[in-house]
């Protein structure tokens, strides 16, 4: 696309040193570990009142502790690679979110391969993953596969088929590959599947379109890439 908006990798640049970062990136995971932790427990514990109260203020006590400097609403993190490359705070492939799975996504030949196991966090029918939870996973990762490939889009269209239910605590794959553009459009196909059981099933499908942005769109979209071009331009 040779007249489409330039996406630089971020994380790179010589803002924060490369030791830093790599210091702040290990951190960030831990939190978020620590987090998803915390959030599996309180969605599956059968702890009294007088437990879940003393807990509630322990972690509004530990909340205060993060409350000084905030990015703002944009703000692209110094850690990420914005939008092919890891980034940390995404609810689906997010090390440092306490929301994501997180899905560990690989380069498969043609396409995007993604792992996860979901838990009690994620579900929805008693049992099984929330079928939004779906959704989410197989958005973000046709998204990524269209950055992967160098056409970088967003969702306009995301037609779901859910074919039977998927299962919690079971590693699952989920597939996305390009199949084809037309001027800026982009179009995916993506699958879940079990890893373990009857792998080559598809439990959910799906079709998107995803739209590259026009240079003038991205530019009002994305404020936040202008300043992170801009220190990279300085170097
Ligand atoms: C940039 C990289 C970012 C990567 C981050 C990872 C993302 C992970 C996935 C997401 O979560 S994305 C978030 C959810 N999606 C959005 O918020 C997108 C909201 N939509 C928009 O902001 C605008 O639609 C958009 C900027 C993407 C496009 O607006 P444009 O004004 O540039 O597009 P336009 O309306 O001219 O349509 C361009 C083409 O797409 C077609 N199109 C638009 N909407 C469609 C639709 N719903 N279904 C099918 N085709 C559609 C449209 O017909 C047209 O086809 P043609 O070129 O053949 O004429």
């Amino acid at each position: 696309m040779s007249d489409g908006p330039r996406f630089p990798r971020t994380g790179t640049g010589t803002g924060t040193g490369t030791e830093e970062l790599e210091h702040q990136k290990a951190a960030i995971t831990r939190l978020g570990h620590e987090l998803r932790a915390l959030v599996e427990a309180t969605v599956r514990t059968d702890a009294s009142p007088d437990t879940l109260h003393r807990v509630a203020d322990g972690v509004r006590t530990v909340t205060g502790r993060l409350t000084g400097r905030r990015r703002a609403r944009g703000e692209i993190p110094e850690v990420d690679e914005f939008p092919a490359g890891p980034r940390f705070y995404s609810p689906v492939t997010g090390a440092g979110s306490p929301l994501a799975p997180p899905m560990r996504v690989m380069a498969a030949d043609d396409g995007l391969i993604g792992e996860c196991t979901l838990a009690g966090t994620h579900e929805g029918p008693p049992g099984y993953v929330h079928g939004g939870v779906s959704a989410m996973l197989l958005d973000e990762l046709m998204g990524r596969a269209c950055a992967a490939a160098g056409t970088p889009g967003l969702t306009v269209s995301l037609q779901m088929r859910y074919h039977r239910p998927v299962l919690l605590e079971t590693p699952l794959r989920i597939i996305a590959r390009v199949t084809g553009t037309d001027g800026r459009k982009i179009f995916v196909n993506g699958s879940i599947t079990s890893r373990t059981a009857a792998p080559d099933a598809s439990l959910v499908t799906a079709e998107g379109v995803f739209v590259t942005p026009d240079p003038d769109s991205t530019r009002a979209l994305f404020p936040g890439l202008q300043r992170v071009m801009a220190r990279e331009l300085r170097g």
